[in-house]
C-alpha cells in the first residue's frame, strides 16, 4: 500500500491548485501509513460462522487499519469496522455470527501467544472457563510496565468500553468513572472511531480533545496518531480562549491569576446574565432621530421608527454582530418607503447607496456600537457603575465588590487578564459573533471545569455531539462540578446520558482499597472502583525522620525497578526534592518545566526519555506510573484552599500507580486514610 502510494504522481493533476491539492494528500497518505515495527498489523481474528447472512464463514484479521493486497482484497480489517464489533462484543451468550475469537499476543512487535475463544459452545461449559473472564493476553496487556506516553487499546477495549468508543455521532455521551477504569482511553478511542466512520463530515468539521494541561496532553498526544488519525486538534481550555482571545488583539494574554473565590464567581453560570445584559446594554437610540440631507430634501427617521427597527432586530434573536451589520440597511429601508410615499420610485441601489452614506453609518454606530468583547470584560470588572447596572439582581453588593479589579489596567492590553477573564471575554465574544462549532467535542477531566468552562466547550460543539470524561471524587478546582446534570446543562446537552465504569484497569487493588477509604469524605455518592488488576500491588507507607534523605533512597531504589517512575510531591516541595535527586544523581525530568501553551501534536511534542518524573501534585491528574513515590500527604492536602479539596488532590495522587505506591510522610497522615 506504500509503494501504490509513493508511486502517485502529482504531476498527473490538470492544473497547479490541483497538483498542490494532490500533493499534500499523497503526503498525508504517506503519514498515515508509516511503519511502526514495533506495532502489528492485526492483533485479533474472527471466523464467522457459516449461518452468518453477510460473512459466512468469512475469516477477517482486525488490526489499528485495514490493510488490502495487490488486488485490493482486504487482508486485515479496521477494529473500527461494523465487521469488526464482535471482536469486541461477542460473548458464548451472545456470538453474534462469530465461531471462533482468535486474540494474538506480540511482544516487541513479535508474535508470541495466541489465544482461541470458541463462541458457538454453551456458556461455562468448559471448567475454568467463565466466558467473561479476562483472557490472558488481556492481562498481560494490562498488567504490562508502562513506559513513556499512553497507548492505544484497541486490542483490548472491553465491551462496556465499547458501548461508549462505538455511540453514534449525534450522540452525546458523559462518562463518570473512578480513575483509572479507562475513561481517557474511552474518549479517545471514540474521537479514532467517529473519524473513521463519518470521515467526510469530520474532516470538515473537526474534533477537538480538551485536556486539564499541557503535560497531560503531551501524556496522551501520541495516541491518536498511533491510530492513524492526525487530524484531531488537542488542548485546553486556556488553548481554547486565549486563541479567542489572540484573534482579538495579538496583545491580549492570559498571564494573570485570580484568587480562589474570585475565579469561582467568574466562572459561575450568572456571570453568562452578566455579561448578556452588559453587551445589550451597548444598543441605544439617541435623543434624536436620523436626518439624512439628499439633494434639496431632509429625510427622517423618527427615534420610535428607529425604537421599531432595533426591537426587531433583537427579536430576531441573532448575534450582536450580525444584527448590527443589519441595522444600516434598516434604517435605508425606511428612508426608501418615505421617499416612495412623497412620489419618488427610488430601487435597490438607492437603498444600498443610502445605507452606504456616513450620516446613516454613523448613526447606526451610535446606535449600536462595535463592542470589543475583552473591552466590554474590562469595563465590568473595571468600573463600580457598569458592573452595578449589569449585575443588578443577579450579583450581590458583596459579590460585586469580590470582582472589581484593584487596580484596574488602562487597557484591555495591559490588561493581566487571568483564565477566569478569558473564559468571560469568550462568552461575550461569541454573543457578538458565534463560535463555529465543531463536530465532535470530548472534554476530559470535565469535573473540574467552571459553569462558564463548559459553556464554552458547549459552544464548541453546539451543533455537534460531545464525550464528557470526568469523576466527581477527582475534583480539584473550587469551581468544579457537583453533579453531572448541571454540568451537561451547562454544556447545552442536557440530553446527554450518563454512563458508569466501575473496572479499573491501572490501580492495582490493595492501592485502590487505600485509596478509597477517601470516598466516602470527598464523594458520598459514588461506588468504590474496583480493580480488574490480577496483581494485589506493592502499597507501603513509612513514616521517616527526614523526607529528603529518605526520598533519595527511594528514589534509587525505584528507578532500578522495570517501568516509569513518579515522585508525587506537593507543589511547595518540588524544588527541594530535585536538588536531593540531583545531588543523589538521579536523572530525571520535572513535570511543568515543558514550554507551556497548547501542544502542537503534529511536531511530537515532548521526548519520555528519561522514565522517573518528578511530578508537581498539582500536574499528577490522568498521569500514571508504574511506582509512584508520594511523599507527604498532609502536604499535599494543606496545598489546596480547603481540605475537601487537599483530600480529593490526595485522592488524584494515590491513585496513580499502576504495580507499586510507597508513600512517605514526616508529618501524620490526614486521619481519614486511617491507619495503614
Ligand atoms: N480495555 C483496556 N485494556 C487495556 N488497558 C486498558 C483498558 N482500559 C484502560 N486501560 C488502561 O488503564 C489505564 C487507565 O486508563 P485511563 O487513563 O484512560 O483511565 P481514566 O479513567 O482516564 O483515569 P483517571 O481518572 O485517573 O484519569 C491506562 O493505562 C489504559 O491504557
Amino acid at each position: 500500500m506504500r509503494d501504490r502510494t509513493a508511486a502517485l504522481d502529482s504531476a498527473a493533476a490538470g492544473d497547479w491548485v490541483s497538483q498542490q491539492f494532490l500533493e499534500s494528500a499523497i503526503l498525508r497518505r504517506m503519514k498515515a501509513l508509516a511503519d511502526d515495527p514495533t506495532v502489528p498489523l492485526f492483533f485479533g481474528r474472527l471466523d464467522y460462522d457459516e449461518a452468518h447472512e453477510d460473512a459466512r464463514g468469512e475469516r477477517f484479521y482486525i488490526g489499528r487499519r485495514h490493510v488490502s493486497d495487490e488486488v485490493g482484497d482486504p487482508l486485515v480489517v479496521d477494529w473500527r469496522a461494523r465487521i469488526s464489533l464482535p471482536f469486541y462484543r461477542a460473548s458464548p451468550r451472545q456470538p453474534m455470527g462469530v465461531r471462533l475469537r482468535r486474540r494474538f499476543g506480540f511482544q516487541h512487535g513479535e508474535m508470541t501467544a495466541f489465544e482461541d475463544e470458541d463462541l458457538l459452545r454453551a456458556p461455562g461449559e468448559r471448567p475454568g472457563e467463565a466466558g467473561d473472564e479476562f483472557s490472558v493476553i488481556l492481562e498481560a496487556e494490562i498488567e504490562r510496565p508502562r513506559v513513556g506516553p499512553m497507548r492505544d487499546i484497541v486490542a483490548t477495549i472491553q465491551p462496556e468500553q465499547d458501548v461508549i468508543v462505538r455511540a453514534a455521532l449525534e450522540e452525546s455521551v458523559c462518562v463518570q468513572g473512578a480513575p483509572g477504569t479507562g475513561k481517557t482511553a474511552v474518549g479517545l478511542h471514540r474521537a479514532a472511531f467517529l473519524l473513521y466512520s463519518h470521515r467526510e463530515q469530520l474532516s470538515r468539521q473537526g474534533v477537538l480533545v480538551v485536556g486539564p494541561n499541557a503535560s497531560f496532553l503531551r501524556y496522551i498526544g501520541d495516541v491518536l496518531p498511533a491510530l492513524g488519525e492526525i487530524d484531531a486538534q488537542q488542548t485546553t481550555i486556556e488553548g481554547l480562549v486565549g486563541a479567542t482571545l489572540r484573534r482579538l488583539n495579538a496583545k491580549y494574554v492570559v498571564r494573570g491569576a485570580d484568587a480562589a473565590d474570585v475565579a469561582t464567581l467568574k466562572g459561575d453560570e450568572r456571570m453568562a446574565q452578566v455579561i448578556a445584559r452588559a453587551l445589550w446594554s451597548q444598543v441605544q437610540v439617541p435623543a434624536e432621530g436620523l436626518v439624512l440631507p439628499r439633494g434639496a430634501r431632509r429625510w427622517r427617521v423618527a427615534t420610535y421608527e428607529v425604537e421599531e427597527i432595533v426591537a426587531e432586530l433583537r427579536s430576531r434573536g441573532v448575534r450582536y454582530g450580525a444584527a448590527r451589520a443589519m441595522l444600516p440597511q434598516r434604517l435605508a429601508h425606511r428612508i426608501l418607503t418615505k421617499m416612495e410615499d412623497a412620489g419618488d420610485s427610488p430601487d435597490d441601489r438607492v437603498q444600498d447607496a443610502v445605507a452606504r452614506t456616513r450620516e446613516v453609518k454613523r448613526y447606526a454606530d451610535a446606535v449600536w456600537p462595535a463592542v470589543d468583547p475583552a473591552r466590554l470584560v474590562l469595563g465590568l470588572l473595571a468600573d463600580p457603575g457598569v458592573l452595578a447596572r449589569a449585575a443588578d439582581g443577579l450579583l450581590s453588593a458583596e459579590e460585586q465588590a469580590t470582582l472589581r479589579w484593584a487596580k484596574p489596567p488602562k487597557a484591555p492590553t495591559s490588561a493581566r487578564w487571568s483564565l477566569a477573564d478569558a473564559v468571560l471575554i469568550d462568552e461575550a465574544q461569541d454573543l457578538v459573533e458565534r463560535t463555529p462549532s465543531l463536530g465532535h467535542v470530548v472534554a476530559d477531566e470535565a469535573q473540574d471545569l467552571s459553569p462558564m468552562m463548559l459553556r464554552a466547550v458547549g459552544r464548541r460543539c453546539s451543533t455537534g455531539s460531545t464525550t464528557v470524561l470526568g469523576d466527581l471524587a477527582q475534583a480539584t478546582t473550587p469551581w468544579a462540578t457537583r453533579s453531572w446534570t448541571d454540568a451537561l446543562r451547562h454544556l447545552g446537552k442536557p440530553d446527554a446520558h450518563v454512563e458508569q465504569l466501575t473496572q479499573g484497569f491501572r490501580v492495582p487493588g490493595e492501592v485502590i482499597e487505600y485509596a478509597a477509604r477517601l470516598l466516602p469524605t470527598i464523594a458520598p455518592g459514588l461506588q468504590p472502583p474496583t480493580s480488574v488488576r490480577r496483581a494485589r500491588g506493592e502499597l507501603s507507607v513509612t513514616r521517616v525522620p527526614g523526607l529528603v534523605a529518605a526520598t533519595a533512597a527511594a528514589a534509587r531504589t525505584a528507578a532500578d525497578q522495570v517501568g516509569s517512575v513518579g515522585l508525587i510531591t506537593p507543589d511547595a516541595r518540588v524544588a527541594e526534592v530535585v536538588a536531593a535527586l540531583r545531588e543523589a544523581g538521579i536523572a530525571h525530568a520535572v513535570l511543568g518545566e515543558e514550554p507551556a501553551g497548547p501542544v502542537d501534536v503534529e511536531a511530537g511534542g515532548v521526548e519520555f526519555d528519561v522514565p522517573f518524573d518528578v511530578v508537581p501534585a498539582s500536574l499528577a491528574k490522568g498521569l500514571e506510573f508504574d511506582h509512584v513515590l508520594l511523599l507527604e500527604p498532609a502536604g499535599i492536602v494543606a496545598g489546596e484552599p480547603d481540605r475537601v479539596t487537599g483530600l480529593r488532590r490526595l485522592y488524584v495522587c494515590l491513585t496513580r500507580a499502576v504495580t507499586s505506591l510507597v508513600v512517605l510522610h514526616t508529618e501524620p497522615l490526614p486521619e481519614e486514610l486511617g491507619t495503614p
